[in-house]
């Protein structure tokens, strides 16, 4: 499903972001990514996107090589991948149904098709009142499950989610990660870059962390081991 074969990233001269990264995740699994401020967690993230391309090693998604990927085919792929950050990243002028259907509506999804899967979504992820609200309207938490329900709505067999509580409070942390661990049992894979201690440690999933480019463990129900 993911699979980085010694991959490496340098931005400029220094230390690499990423220093020969090997690693496989497989279909169905939830991971977290844990490791402090600048361990290359964002880094991998864009990599995994192709919005980076490593500076050495190779990277398979979907048994599709990334390195090897004709540019035109990358905004089919990018749309195969749900991904959420900390900062929700939704439409302010639109509102709860339109933030969701406006991915169907790039890829021209037919409308009959988004007026039944866009109310499934919002269910899914208990908003469906909350249809006609905008951005402002709501709290992080709900702004947060938007956010969600847009990442799945073109049905990704991989979430990437980059720090997806680090805006929200403990009760609404909770929620949105028993969210990310409900789809996850639907069959997505789930990667969750976090630096929330509390989650990782109860959640009990494999934990990778990483150390200033490198995975310096990698454990299945692991912790959080960074300070
Ligand atoms: N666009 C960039 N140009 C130059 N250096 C960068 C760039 N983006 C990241 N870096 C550097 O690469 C290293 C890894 O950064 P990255 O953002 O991947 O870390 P992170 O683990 O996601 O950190 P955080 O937890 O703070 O988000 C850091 O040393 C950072 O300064």
């Amino acid at each position: 499903m993911i699979t980085l074969e010694n991959v490496s990233k340098s931005y400029a001269k220094g230390q690499p972001a990423l220093n020969d990264v090997s690693l496989h995740i497989d279909k169905g699994e939830f991971v977290f990514i844990v490791g402090n401020s600048g361990s290359g967690k964002s880094t991998l993230i864009k990599l995994l996107l192709k919005e980076l391309e490593p500076t050495s090693g190779t990277i398979i998604v979907n048994d599709q090589d990334l390195g090897k990927m004709k540019r035109r085919k990358v905004p089919k792929y990018r749309r195969g991948v749900g991904v959420v950050f900390q900062d929700f990243r939704l439409l302010k002028d639109r509102n709860v149904y339109e933030n969701v259907a406006f991915a169907q509506r790039v890829i021209e999804r037919p409308n009959r098709v988004i007026k039944k899967r866009v109310p499934e979504i919002l269910t899914l992820v208990g908003l469906a009142e909350k249809y006609k609200s905008f951005p402002r309207e709501l709290s992080g938490g709900e702004q947060q499950r938007v956010a969600l329900a847009r990442a799945l709505v073109n049905r990704p067999n991989i979430l990437l989610a980059d720090e997806p509580t680090g805006n929200l409070d403990p009760k609404n942390s909770l929620e949105i990660m028993k969210l990310l661990e409900e789809i996850n049992e639907r069959g997505t894979t789930v990667l969750v870059v976090t630096h929330n201690r509390e989650i990782v440690n109860s959640f009990r999933k494999r934990v990778i962390t990483m150390r200033k480019g490198v995975i310096v463990s990698d454990e299945e129900e692991g912790g959080y081991l960074e300070d």
